[in-house]
C-alpha cells in the first residue's frame, strides 16, 4: 500500500453564481510512497494549488478520492480535519507563515502546544532537530530579527517537529535567495534521506532537481512523470527542462 493514493481526482469551481465552471483538476492519480520526494511542476493555472489545498485537506474534491495510509481524507468531518492534518502533515510555504509575536522556538512548538504536549517533551524533540537545521542560534529571536532563509529553516522545524506521515511544501524557495534555496534544498535531502516523505510544488527546475521525482501537471491532468534513478543532476535539469518547454509551447509529449 502506498502512503498516498490519489484516485481520479477532479475539482471544478463554479464561479459567478453557478454561470462559469472552471475545471482545475481533471481525473487525477497518482501514488506516492513512503519516503518519496516528490516534486509537482506546471504552468500557471495548471492546478497545482488546487492538488495541494486538497491533499492538505483544506478544500475537498468535486469527486475522486485522497487516502492517507489507506484513510480517505475526504470523508473526514469538519471537527476531524484539523486534528487529523496536526497529527499527519507538517506544512511549509513560501512566505513561512510564522507568527510574528512569537519567539522562533515558541512558533515551532506551536503544532506540539497545540496537540497538548508537555514542555520536556516539546525540547526534547527541539533538540536535535535544531542542530540538524543549524537554528540553535536564533530560536530566542523573532522572525522579523532573522534572515529569510532561517525563517525557512524554522518552518522547517516546525513542520518535522510533529513527525508527520507527509510534509506538504508550495513554494518553498519561492521567497529565498539562491544560497539560501539551495541550503533548503540540502535540508529537504537530508530530512527525506531520514525516511521523511514530501511532496512539494515548484516552478523552481533547479529545486524539482533535488527531489526522487518530478511529476507535471497540465491543465489539471498529470501529464508526465520523471524519476531521478540514476540520472545526474545535469540529465535531471535537461530533462525536467525539455518538458517544461514542452508544456509552455502547448506541445504533446507523445508528438
Ligand atoms: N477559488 C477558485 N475559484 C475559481 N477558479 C479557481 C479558483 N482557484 C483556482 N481556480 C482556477 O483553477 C485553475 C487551477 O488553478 P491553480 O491555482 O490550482 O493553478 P496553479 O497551477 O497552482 O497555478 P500557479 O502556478 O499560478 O499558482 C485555474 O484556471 C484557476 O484560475
Amino acid at each position: 500500500m502506498s502512503m498516498l493514493e490519489v484516485n481520479n481526482l477532479k475539482k471544478v469551481y463554479v464561479t459567478h453564481f453557478g454561470s462559469n465552471k472552471v475545471k482545475a483538476l481533471d481525473n487525477v492519480t497518482f501514488n506516492v510512497d513512503e519516503g518519496e520526494f516528490v516534486a509537482v511542476m506546471g504552468e500557471s493555472g495548471s492546478g497545482k494549488t488546487t492538488l495541494l489545498n486538497i491533499l492538505a485537506s483544506l478544500d475537498k474534491p468535486t469527486s475522486g478520492e485522497v487516502r492517507l495510509e489507506g484513510k480517505n481524507i475526504a470523508m473526514l468531518s469538519e471537527s476531524e480535519i484539523s486534528a487529523f492534518r496536526r497529527q499527519n502533515l507538517g506544512f511549509v510555504f513560501q512566505d513561512f507563515n510564522l507568527l510574528d509575536t512569537f519567539s522562533i522556538r515558541d512558533n515551532i512548538y506551536l503544532p506540539l502546544v497545540l496537540s497538548g504536549k508537555k514542555l520536556d517533551y516539546m525540547q526534547k524533540k527541539l533538540e536535535p532537530l535544531a542542530k540538524m537545521l543549524g537554528i540553535n542560534d536564533i530560536l530566542d529571536k523573532f522572525p522579523y530579527e532573522v534572515s529569510g532563509g532561517q525563517k525557512q529553516r524554522a518552518a522547517v522545524a516546525r513542520a518535522v517537529i510533529t513527525d508527520p506521515k507527509l510534509i506538504l511544501a508550495d513554494e518553498p524557495t519561492g521567497a529565498l535567495d539562491s544560497r539560501s534555496a539551495d541550503e533548503l534544498l540540502r535540508l529537504f535531502n537530508k530530512i527525506n534521506n531520514q525516511g521523511q516523505t514530501i511532496l512539494m510544488v515548484t516552478h523552481s527546475t533547479k529545486a524539482a532537481c533535488s527531489a526522487k521525482r518530478v511529476m507535471f501537471i497540465k491543465d489539471g491532468r498529470v501529464f508526465h512523470q520523471i524519476y531521478r534513478g540514476e540520472n545526474t543532476y545535469e540529465e535531471m535539469y535537461q530533462k525536467i527542462s525539455q518538458i517544461l518547454t514542452l508544456l509552455a509551447t502547448g506541445g504533446d509529449r507523445d508528438e
